[in-house]
């Protein structure tokens, strides 16, 4: 169990993340979500210790990660794949983090055939693809068997095979009922892999609720509008006056979030503009996350400039 009470961390004039509180329990597979510099790695810093929080708390298992007695048998982390040094082989890597920490050998070969790198044992870790060094990450993180598993972005860069393992894997150690907590900022990969979600945007929680219950959420009407003549710039002033969101599309076409059919076609005729196409769209989860996250809030204000 991870706890966290009004977590925040600033960095000069930057609020990195903003009075978070949230619980990831055990036995399923947590996803934290979020765009580039939404908070999600200096949240996990703070869970190991690495930063100290400017205020609030977080605990794992009750404790918080600087009083846990031996770490490496409570809490298995990876924040990046490719911090090993590039001349040991894998075997040497994980042999060397086993022996500071008190862990015998045969752990060693364990959680090498665990993530699938044991034919590579003997191979330097400077000459693995990315997806072989994530698998490192991964022993590496296992070697304590912990219960808590901390991993930001290990499904970055791996393929659809990659991808399909690590599902397999990171599904079977919540499955034991270990608390498995993974960070990406990559929508689809996450509601793959993921049975609960924790958004954040701008360093706050968006969202956390099951990736079912997310998918489900967002009833948005969502209309794709191309207007007979020109560009379509009164219209969507309207739209976003309307209180409606607009995006346009590379093509020209624009995107309406947030107003049904009949309201933009009523708003196109009393601006006096001629509609050619409307298509009412199913909701994409890109949009979902975008809205979630804050990423509309910005692209409103970019229709606003069209005023
Ligand atoms: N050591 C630091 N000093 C100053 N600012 C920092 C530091 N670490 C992070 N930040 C800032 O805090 C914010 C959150 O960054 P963080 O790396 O936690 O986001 P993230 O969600 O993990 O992003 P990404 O997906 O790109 O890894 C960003 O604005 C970042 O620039």
């Amino acid at each position: 169990m991870i706890e966290a009470l009004g977590l925040t961390k600033r960095y000069g004039d930057v609020l990195a993340v903003d009075d978070l509180s949230f619980r990831i329990p055990p036995g399923q597979v947590t996803g934290f979500l979020g765009p580039n510099g939404s908070g999600k790695t200096t949240t996990m810093r703070m869970i190991l210790g690495l930063d100290r929080p400017s205020a609030g708390s977080v605990t794992v298992n009750g404790h918080r990660y600087v009083d846990l007695p031996v770490p490496m048998r409570e809490v298995g982390a990876m924040l990046d794949a490719r911090a090993v040094h590039p001349r040991r082989t894998a075997y040497n890597h994980l042999r060397c983090l086993a022996r500071s920490n008190g862990i015998g050998r045969s752990r060693v070969d364990a959680v090498l055939e665990l993530v699938g790198l044991d034919g590579a044992a003997d191979t330097r870790a400077g000459t693995f693809s990315l997806g072989m060094a994530q698998r490192l990450g991964i022993a590496a993180a296992l070697l304590g068997d912990p219960g808590v598993l901390i991993l930001d972005e290990p499904a970055n860069g791996l393929d659809p095979e990659g991808m399909h393992w690590i599902r397999g894997l990171l599904r079977d150690l919540a499955g034991e009922g270990r608390t498995v907590l993974l960070s990406s900022h990559a929508l689809n990969e996450m509601t793959h892999i993921a049975d609960h979600l924790i958004v954040i945007g701008r360093g706050s929680i968006v969202a956390d609720a099951s990736t079912e219950q997310l998918l489900k959420s967002d009833d948005t009407p969502r209309v794709l509008v191309r207007v007979a003549d020109g560009y379509g710039e009164s219209l969507s002033r309207a739209v976003v006056e309307a209180g409606a969101d607009v995006r346009r599309m590379a093509d020209g076409a624009l995107l309406v979030s947030g107003l049904d059919s009949t309201r933009i076609s009523a708003l196109a005729a009393a601006g006096g503009e001629d509609i050619s196409e409307l298509t009412p769209q199913v909701a994409s989860l890109e949009e979902t996350f975008m809205r979630l996250t804050g990423a509309y809030v910005d692209y409103r204000a970019v229709a606003g400039e069209w005023r």
